[in-house]
């Protein structure tokens, strides 16, 4: 999560104008609600697609919301990097809801918030965006008929928290997003992805962080670059839609992976062995994973093998996971349960 260049929300709460209600006098939403979301995780840029191709996968983190009558905001979380969070209204899921309510014009009287993290943080599979989502999308089930957001404000807003689209999108909506800017809004349409495409994550046990990565881009590039990457990205939407075959020259990038290598190291020489390889694999998000998308099953299996020779070679003592993941067709997902 972080701005490189940050389109401002498209629609604003009362309170940005003068003489309207501070926080504390504002309706409070209904305490003794309890709702669940289910956020996939994304990889973002699949190649030449930056800050605005991304996919949907089969690995979720849960959110459990409470409204109580408490007057503080109280975090358990568990699983990937629990240890490292807050636990209280500075958590990210506590204040991209929060934030949210404000932003409606309602405040929380109190919450109670129940995390399952299994997308693991910083390495490129979309946590900030799910935790983001889940945040946003608590929200509006909370908010009284009449308040919530609509489907084009939800993904506006999630965006503009995380900085960028290309996660949020297919977290809401899943499968294949191809999201763009118009003026100060973001808008994202997906896109059914062929049946064949299997994604194969390596996922090293070091983080990089989005901020960090994203300091490494030059702010301009050159019209040759950018002419590569907007022929790669088109052929890439066609490939993982219609013609898997092409996914090789479709994952090829101009923009962000070369100057983000240095950052992660291992990460890019995985890279480079499984391309000589002649696998479709890229930096996932803004790193260090690598996904390589596979076309069928036995492909994905000698992409697992390749990964696993690859990283045998390498001089690199980084424990990594390898995960074989479907893509996720279906975006979060909001259950109301009975207080
Ligand atoms: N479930 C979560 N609950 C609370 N905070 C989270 C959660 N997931 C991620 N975060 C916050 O977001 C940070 C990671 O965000 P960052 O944007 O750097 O990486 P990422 O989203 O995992 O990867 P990428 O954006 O490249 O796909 C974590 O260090 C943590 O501060
Ligand atoms: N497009 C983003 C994805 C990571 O959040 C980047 O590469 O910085």
């Amino acid at each position: 999560m972080a701005d490189l260049h940050p389109a401002p929300p498209a629609f604003r709460r009362s309170a940005d104008t003068a003489g309207t209600p501070e926080p504390a006098e504002l309706p409070g939403v209904d305490t003794g609600q309890a709702v669940e979301i289910r956020v996939p995780a994304t990889s973002a840029n699949l190649g030449p697609g930056f800050d605005t191709l991304g996919l949907a996968l089969a690995l979720h983190d849960t959110v459990r919301v409470r409204t109580t009558t408490a007057g503080t905001t109280t975090v358990r979380a568990s699983g990937e990097g629990a240890a490292d969070l807050p636990n209280d209204a500075t958590h990210l899921v506590a204040r991209s809801l929060l934030g949210t309510l404000d932003r409606v014009g309602f405040r929380s009287p109190g919450l109670e918030l129940d995390t399952t993290n299994v997308i693991p943080h910083g390495r490129g599979l979309g946590s900030s965006a799910a935790a983001i989502v889940a945040g946003v999308l608590a929200a509006n089930a909370l908010l009284p008929a009449g308040h919530r957001l609509d489907e084009a404000q939800v993904l506006q807003w999630a965006a503009s928290l995380e900085g960028h689209p290309d996660n949020v999108a297919p977290a809401l909506m899943g499968s294949l997003a191809i999201s763009w800017e118009s003026g100060h809004a973001y808008h994202s349409s997906r896109v059914e992805v062929h049946p064949d495409v299997v994604p194969v994550l390596a996922v090293p046990d070091a983080a990089l962080s989005t901020e960090s990565a994203r300091a490494l881009l030059p702010p301009s590039v050159s019209h040759h670059s950018a002419a590569a990457n907007a022929g790669r990205a088109a052929l890439l939407v066609h490939a993982l839609s219609a013609d898997p075959s092409l996914l090789f020259p479709a994952t090829q990038d101009s923009l962000h992976q070369d100057y983000r290598a240095q950052a992660m190291l291992p990460s890019a020489t995985l890279m480079r062995g499984l391309r000589s390889a002649g696998f479709a694999s890229t930096i996932s998000g803004a790193g260090p994973s690598i996904m390589t998308l596979a076309v069928g099953q036995e492909q994905a299996d000698a992409a697992e093998s390749a990964i696993a020779r690859l990283l045998d070679q390498g001089d690199t003592p980084r424990a990594w996971r390898v995960l074989r993941l479907a893509v996720e067709r279906v975006g979060a997902k909001v259950e109301v349960h009975q207080g």
